[in-house]
């Protein structure tokens, strides 16, 4: 079953209940990971740390699954929770731009607006995941030049000097 880290600040906090409700009720193993209540004095950092670390652990573990956090504006909880190792962060205008984001770049956190409509930031929700990422080559090398810099601090394309099926098993 895919897990969902899932949490909110005071910018997003009702929608981040609303969206915990969804994705119980639709089967998803769903860990809410604050705030614990409405708070307007709380910083969204720490809730962006959290899904991303969850998820990288759960990740690292073999299971399946993504972060979603809720907040006012969206591209500064993509900052934050980028900032975790492995973690891919993105947000999303639509359920298709959320399943390209996935195909593209095996994203892994959704970062949603607290002032979206429940029902379409449910859709998006959704369609991130349960959308594939794109298997090809292309995909998987480009990740690994990301995962490079992200932990070798080089970009030197290492990855590129691997033949398509060494790519794939690196990436898996
Ligand atoms: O947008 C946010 C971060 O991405 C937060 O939700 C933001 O800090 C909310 O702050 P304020 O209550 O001052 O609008």
């Amino acid at each position: 079953m895919t897990r969902i880290h899932i949490a909110a600040d005071h910018g997003g906090y009702q929608l981040g209940r609303a969206l915990e409700q969804r994705a119980g009720a639709a089967g998803f193993d769903v860990v809410w990971h604050g705030a614990d209540a409405l708070d307007p004095g709380d910083d969204y950092p720490v809730f962006a740390i959290r899904v991303g670390a969850a998820m990288v652990a759960d990740q690292d573990a073999g299971i399946d699954a993504f972060g979603v956090l809720v907040v006012d504006e969206a591209v500064a909880g993509v900052v934050a929770a980028n900032k975790v190792n492995g973690a891919r962060a993105v947000t999303t205008t639509s359920p298709r731009a959320a399943m390209s984001a996935r195909a593209v770049v095996d994203a892994n956190v959704l970062v949603v607006e607290g002032i979206a409509f429940e029902e379409s930031a449910w859709l998006s929700v959704h369609a991130f995941v349960t959308s594939p990422m794109e298997q090809t080559v292309e995909r998987g090398r480009q990740i690994l030049q990301i995962e490079e810099y992200e932990n070798a601090g080089t970009i030197e394309g290492w990855a590129v000097q691997l033949e398509p099926d060494q790519i794939h098993r690196s990436y898996e």
